[in-house]
């Protein structure tokens, strides 16, 4: 898949911007503060419908506007898909191929990206939100169903959080609404988890190769995925959804006391083991860095294997963080198959020699001109 033209109106600090990119690698290259990320940012809210570095959409629209637009060209392998999302004040709306998607969850999927950025370094160590984001996000793109799932669930645990301070402060009595709740919970929270740990086991099974491959086979790397469901009741979605349920009526009282819901997805978490022993615990920097790298690597796989295309990659301000070996590996890897856009002040620490035939765009205060 490749993003060929990209078209922005209103969006940050880019009044009326269209872009053509390059197949290959496309260089985002500037001063702090020009517009480089918002450019990046750009292709990831049209792939996601929203940004990664920002919950409030307002922030996304220029502040003299009241709506914003961005609309793109793909070319995927059975031809050419415009898309289009616009943002205001009265929500978003997304189009395929000219036509009013009902659902954005049905529009998600389209463009498939993958962002790599300086605090994607931290996701060994980082809090465990940072992992659940990860999955959330690159799942979410992989499967519609995934994505469905998780949006249910996290508006029936807003629901049931809320009813069980409701319950705390005797604002409420009725237990059985609660059950009632606890149920829809477990029933969409066990096919997260389910699928979690199918596209887990695939995504290892990616990143073990390239980790080996970086560490020149002395590492062998794992994942493991963190649980209150026991081990032995993982073999099915409806097993899981027994287990939680079961759970949820033991921990009834406990919940209630706490005000909160304290198990299931949203409280689960990806370990990354390197020769038996936790990286997060025992890593060293460098092995955590490596880890992160195949991760990443791994998930252009993965998003291969699922959806039949190449995703695009996005590089933000990332290859500086990166010692040449691993540089090396990265763009080694992507070369001819995975259209980059990748952001930067200088090309001076990137190994220019590795980047066949980028196009450079310069970016100045929002205004972007070709660099020859
Ligand atoms: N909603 C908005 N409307 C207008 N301008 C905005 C808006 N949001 C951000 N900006 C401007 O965008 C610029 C920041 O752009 P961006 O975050 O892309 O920086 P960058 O070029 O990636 O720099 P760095 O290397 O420091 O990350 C700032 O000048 C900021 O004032």
């Amino acid at each position: 898949m490749k993003l060929t033209k990209i078209e922005l109106h209103h969006f940050r600090n880019y009044i009326d911007q269209t872009l053509d990119f390059s197949a290959g690698i496309n260089v985002f290259l500037g001063e702090n503060a020009q517009g480089k990320t918002n450019l990046l940012e750009a292709i990831y809210v049209l792939a996601l419908t929203r940004s990664h570095r920002t919950n409030n959409e307002k922030e996304l629209i220029n502040w003299n506007s009241q709506t914003a637009q961005i609309r793109g060209i793909l070319q995927k392998r059975l031809g050419s898909v415009p898309i289009e999302l616009d943002l205001g004040p009265k929500g978003k709306r997304a189009k395929v191929n000219h036509l009013e998607q009902a659902r954005l969850s049905s529009y998600v999927g389209q463009l498939n990206v993958i962002l790599f950025a300086p605090e994607d370094l931290s996701i060994v160590k980082g809090a465990p939100q940072v992992r659940r984001k990860f999955m959330d996000m690159e799942f979410g793109q992989m499967s519609n169903r995934y994505l469905y799932n998780s949006t249910q669930y996290k508006k029936i645990l807003k629901q049931r959080n809320r009813y069980l301070r409701d319950l705390h402060h005797h604002v409420q009595s009725d237990r059985v609404y609660l059950d009632v709740l606890s149920d829809q919970l477990s029933a969409y929270g066990a096919e997260i988890i389910f699928q979690r740990l199918q596209l887990i086991k695939k995504l290892a099974k990616f990143a073990q190769r390239i980790h080996s491959e970086i560490s020149q086979g002395k590492e062998t790397l794992a994942f493991a995925y963190k649980t209150a469901v026991a081990d032995d009741q993982l073999t099915s979605v409806e097993t899981i959804y027994q287990n939680l349920l079961n759970q949820f009526k033991q921990i009834k009282e406990k919940e209630i006391t706490r005000s909160t819901t304290l198990i299931g997805p949203h409280r689960d978490d990806l370990n990354f083991v390197i020769n038996g022993k936790e990286v997060q615990s025992f890593g060293s920097q460098g092995q955590q860095r490596t880890t992160a790298l195949s991760v990443k690597l791994a998930e252009i796989d993965l998003m291969k294997e699922q959806t039949n295309e190449y995703p695009i990659l996005l590089l933000d301000d990332v290859l500086s963080e990166l010692d040449d070996f691993r540089q090396t590996h990265l763009l080694t890897a992507i070369q001819d198959k995975v259209q980059t856009f990748l952001t930067t002040t200088s090309l001076s620490g990137v190994q220019q020699e590795l980047l066949t035939n980028p196009k450079i765009f310069r970016i100045e205060n929002g205004n972007v001109s070709l660099e020859k």
